[in-house]
C-alpha cells in the first residue's frame, strides 16, 4: 500500500501535576480489546493531527488539549490493515477526563506503568520515552 495511502492515528501523553500519566482501557469487541491505551484515535480526511488529538480527547476523554510536541511514530503493520502512528507530549490541558465513551480512564504512577499490557507501538513509546525519563526534560526541563 503506498505510504499515502495509510492511516494516520494520533495518541496523547498526558502528565497531571502528579506526574501521572493518561491512560484508557480499550473496549471488548475492537483490535488490542481490553489493553490499556493512550486516548486518541484516526485522523480524518481534511484533519491536521492538531486537529485529531483536540477532537478524539474532547470525544473520548471530555478535556480540551493544547500545546503538543511529536515525541515518537512508527509505522505499525496492525491486526488488519497497516497505519502509521503518531504520540503527541500534550503540554495542557482543561477539564476533568473521565471515559466519555463509558470506557475506563485513570490516571497512572509511572512506576506503575506495566508496558506489556500496552498494543506493541504503545510499548515501544513507553519504553523509549517514558521508562528512560525523557519525558521529564520535555515537561520540566
Ligand atoms: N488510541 C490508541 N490507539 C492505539 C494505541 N496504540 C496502538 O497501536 N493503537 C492503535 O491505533 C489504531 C486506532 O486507534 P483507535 O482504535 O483509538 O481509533 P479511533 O479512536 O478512531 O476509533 P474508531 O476506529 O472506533 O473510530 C487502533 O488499531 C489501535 O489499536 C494507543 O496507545 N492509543
Ligand atoms: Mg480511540
Amino acid at each position: 500500500m503506498p505510504d499515502e495511502q495509510i492511516k494516520h492515528v494520533v495518541c496523547g501523553v498526558i502528565f497531571n501535576e502528579y506526574g501521572q500519566v493518561l491512560v484508557g482501557r480499550r473496549r471488548a469487541g475492537v483490535d488490542y480489546a481490553n489493553s490499556l491505551e493512550f486516548p486518541g484515535g484516526k485522523v480524518e480526511h481534511h484533519e491536521t493531527h492538531e486537529q485529531a488529538l483536540i477532537r478524539e480527547f474532547e470525544e473520548e476523554v471530555g478535556i480540551t488539549v493544547a500545546n503538543f510536541k511529536l515525541i515518537y511514530e512508527q509505522r505499525v503493520n496492525g491486526t488488519s490493515e497497516p497505519f502509521h502512528i503518531y504520540f503527541y507530549l500534550i503540554k495542557d490541558f482543561f477539564g476533568q477526563p473521565y471515559g466519555a465513551e463509558g470506557q475506563e480512564v485513570f490516571w497512572l504512577n509511572v512506576d506503575e506503568i506495566d508496558y506489556n499490557r500496552f498494543p506493541p507501538a504503545t510499548q515501544l513509546l513507553i519504553q523509549n520515552f517514558i521508562l528512560t525519563n525523557n519525558y521529564l526534560n520535555e515537561i520540566y526541563g
